[in-house]
């Protein structure tokens, strides 16, 4: 049921800020007109009372069934959208080969709009249904496809940003495969940014047009240089990956003798609205400088297992007060998953701070530091960490808030969740879901208060 001028009576979790989940009993959300929160009501509120028998009266109010929870919506921070056809598989060989083996001839095919529409239209379906409301999508070269993807997500509600991909550096991209020349790449961004804002159906700017240079490796500078001129004057997201792997950081030194975020800060491409994908071997320099232009980082942990090597620092950035938020990287990752990744972000920052060899004893192994994170982080980076990295208000419910949920239905019989009375409560449950929760425990999702139709 759509909640705009609806107030809903629902128990669930938010996380507005890292390490604080807050526990949400029977909370009443009033929902505007405008599908943001206009106000939240406690039940250890003095009114509390009055207002939901006003509610209940007026036939406002809607209430969860109990066993359900509310959670934001999960805020995907990095996919590349064209690579679905090839979720869990091609993942056999280093970045630098899988680009050229896999990923651009795949990518090549969205030239055939009728295709794209097709893997698009499924993607965004699976999205919804994993309980993602808000993904930043890398899309192609493609002008027709990637318009057709902010459509796509237009008609079934998800909340998007969208880059059509500038990749033009004949160096690196194939033939078959990358913008002609700077102004291709560049004018074709431009073209993309107008279409997006000056869509009829995209009014309340649930679509967001991204600046998206695919890596350095990939452009010229006279794209890295156009693209930061044109980030300056629009004022829209950025989005790149940025030392992802060995290769790909070595490449950027090797061609500029600076780090890839030095490189990127230079070309006017580092600001609060950028999003760097991985980031895996930032230097503690680098880490100051995202930090001090307020950009955020993708962490993408399954993905970072098969292209990277290495794990990315989570608690190291997030105690440093990086923004932080987590990517799925379809399909460098192979789950559409949030909940699977935050359950690899948890495994992976364990892993790191262990070690993981078994011939050294416990003390050689455990070699980096401390680096564990747990549920809390996770979600937090799943949801509200989201939301600040691309500086809108999503990922917790605060009055002021988009009300993007979803609901996570406990009792669902095919679900994963288990939960019994005599030992569940609290965080606890939280900790269960992201834990154990699967598909069939996404029961509803809303973006902007508008109910969204699962597949
Ligand atoms: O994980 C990744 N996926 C990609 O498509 C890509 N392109 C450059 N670097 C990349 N890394």
């Amino acid at each position: 049921m759509d909640l705009r001028n609806k107030t809903l009576c629902a128990s669930g979790f938010h996380a507005p800020e890292r390490g604080k989940i807050e526990i949400l009993d029977e909370v009443l959300i009033d929902i505007g007109a405008d599908g943001t929160i206009a106000a939240m009501h406690r039940p250890s509120d003095p009114n509390y009372r009055t207002i939901r028998e006003a509610r209940e009266e007026s036939g406002e109010l809607v209430t969860l069934p109990v066993g359900s929870y509310l959670l934001p919506g999960f805020v995907d921070l990095h996919v590349h959208a064209p690579q679905y056809p090839q979720l869990g598989s091609a993942l056999d060989v280093p970045l630098e080969v899988w680009l050229q083996k896999y990923t651009f001839p795949l990518e090549a095919r969205y030239r055939d709009l009728a295709f794209a529409k097709r893997s698009y239209g499924l993607l965004v379906d699976d999205m919804l249904a994993n309980g993602t409301t808000t993904a930043l999508y890398f899309a192609t070269v493609h002008q027709d496809a990637t318009r057709s993807l902010a459509d796509i997500c237009l008609e079934k509600g998800q909340r998007a940003l969208i880059g059509k991909v500038a990749m033009d550096n004949a160096d690196e991209c194939p033939d078959y495969y990358r913008d002609a020349t700077p102004d291709d790449a560049i004018e074709g961004t431009r073209a993309l940014i107008d279409y997006i804002n000056t869509h009829p159906e995209n009014g309340e700017k649930r679509v967001l047009p991204v600046i998206t240079p695919r890596f350095v490796p990939s452009c010229t500078d006279a794209t890295l240089e156009g693209l930061g001129a044109l980030a300056r004057e629009c004022g829209c997201h950025v989005q790149t990956h940025c030392s992802e792997s060995d290769w790909a950081h070595g490449y950027v030194l090797s061609r500029y003798g600076v780090t890839d975020t030095e490189a990127l800060d230079r070309f006017g491409l580092l600001g609060r609205r950028t999003v760097l994908a991985h980031a895996n071997f930032l230097t503690d320099h680098d880490m100051d400088k995202v930090r001090e232009r307020e950009a955020a980082v993708a962490h993408c942990p399954l993905s970072n297992v098969y292209f990277a090597n290495a794990v990315f620092p989570l608690k190291a950035a997030l105690d440093k007060g990086v923004h932080v938020g987590l990517g799925t990287d379809i399909s460098g990752g192979p789950s559409a998953s949030m909940l699977e990744n935050c359950r690899g972000a948890i495994l992976m920052s364990r892993a790191l701070e262990s070690g993981v060899d078994p011939n050294r004893d416990a003390d050689a192994r455990a070699s980096y530091g401390p680096a564990q994170i747990d549920f809390r982080d996770a979600f937090y980076i799943a949801t509200a960490g989201g939301g600040v990295a691309l500086d809108l208000p999503i990922g917790q419910f605060t009055p002021g808030y988009l009300f993007d949920a979803i609901v996570i239905d406990t009792k669902a019989p095919k679900g994963s969740v288990r939960l019994f009375d005599e030992f569940d409560s609290g965080e606890q449950i939280l900790q269960k879901i992201i834990n154990t929760a699967s598909k069939p425990n996404i029961a509803t999702a809303w973006v902007g208060g508008t109910n969204l139709r699962l597949p």
